[in-house]
């Protein structure tokens, strides 16, 4: 029986299958993919991640999430494969080629890892919103009466709700009908935001393609942006999710945000696979 090795990690109980296919090529198409991260059937995972060779970074992340589809970023899996090579290479940077381009990854201290998540994207082509919109105030209302989000592209779409008390939604009855509505061509990520006395940001998150995780790093990046340009933070906020602590920062120099926190590995394994019947 043919196998794939993997590793088991998480960033604040966002969990990650991570494949490394570098040197021999690991071939994932969407049944695949479902079938690994199914947590009743196969290992589990929020997103399996595959590494590819890369000639413009130390490697390709190919981010797959549980109902098949791929994106173009993950924040709390660019810092687990981050802390991969850098422990491989034996360097303190290391870079990562993602579908939304290249990103840094660096120790931070106590075992942290940060990640230049790059710059975000704010038109609403860029989102993509399905008409010409200010990203600032989607013209968008929920039944339930969640209106008014803010919507960010950090290599994936994101809508950024402010609410009074972020745990008090609904989220697994609203956050579906947010991912998929027309106006999301691309679906989005949903993003529930309260500000917290501290300046802190609380944040609960339902992932496109995944559903409510305990942490979104690409979520923190947006939802730092979105509060920034609603005039609720300065460019910095602790952004605490389900699954723990982000510290972000949307640096004014060079536009880019900034995103430190903790990793983790749970365990390694391999994935059995069939053997390949051959046409007669
Ligand atoms: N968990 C991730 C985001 C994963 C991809 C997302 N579900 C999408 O489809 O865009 C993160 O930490 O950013």
């Amino acid at each position: 029986m043919d196998g794939i090795s993997f590793i088991k990690m998480h960033g604040l109980g966002n969990d990650f299958v991570i494949v490394d296919g570098r040197s021999s090529p690991v071939e994932i198409n969407e049944p695949l993919a479902q079938a690994i991260a199914n947590r009743r059937t196969g290992v589990g995972c929020d997103q399996l991640i595959v590494l590819e060779p890369s000639s413009a970074a130390d490697a390709f992340m190919r981010i797959w999430n549980p109902d098949g589809s791929e994106s173009g970023a993950c924040g709390n899996a660019t810092r687990c494969v981050g802390a991969l090579l850098i422990a491989g290479k034996r360097r303190n940077t290391v870079t990562i080629e993602t579908l939304a381009g290249v990103l840094t990854a660096s120790t931070a201290p106590d075992g942290f890892i940060t990640v230049d998540m790059g710059e975000p994207s704010l038109a609403w082509e860029q989102i993509p919103l399905a008409r010409a919109m200010d990203t600032l105030h989607v013209d968008y209302r929920h039944s339930s009466g969640l209106q008014d989000p803010v919507a960010v592209n950090m290599g994936n779409p994101h809508a950024v709700f402010f609410v009074p008390d972020a745990e008090a939604v609904d989220v697994e009855a609203i956050g579906p009908a947010i991912e998929t509505d027309p106006l999301f061509p691309e679906r989005t990520n949903v993003s529930f935001v309260s500000r917290k006395a501290d300046g802190s940001l609380r944040l609960v998150v339902w992932e496109r393609g995944a559903g409510r995780t305990l942490a979104c790093g690409t979520a923190s990046c947006a939802a730092v942006v979105a509060a920034t340009r609603r005039g609720l933070i300065d460019r910095k906020a602790a952004i605490w999710m389900d699954g723990g602590r982000l510290d972000l920062e949307w640096r004014a120099d060079d536009n880019h945000v900034i995103m430190t926190g903790p990793i983790a590995v749970s365990f390694s394994g391999v994935i059995a696979l069939p053997p390949r019947v051959e046409a007669a």
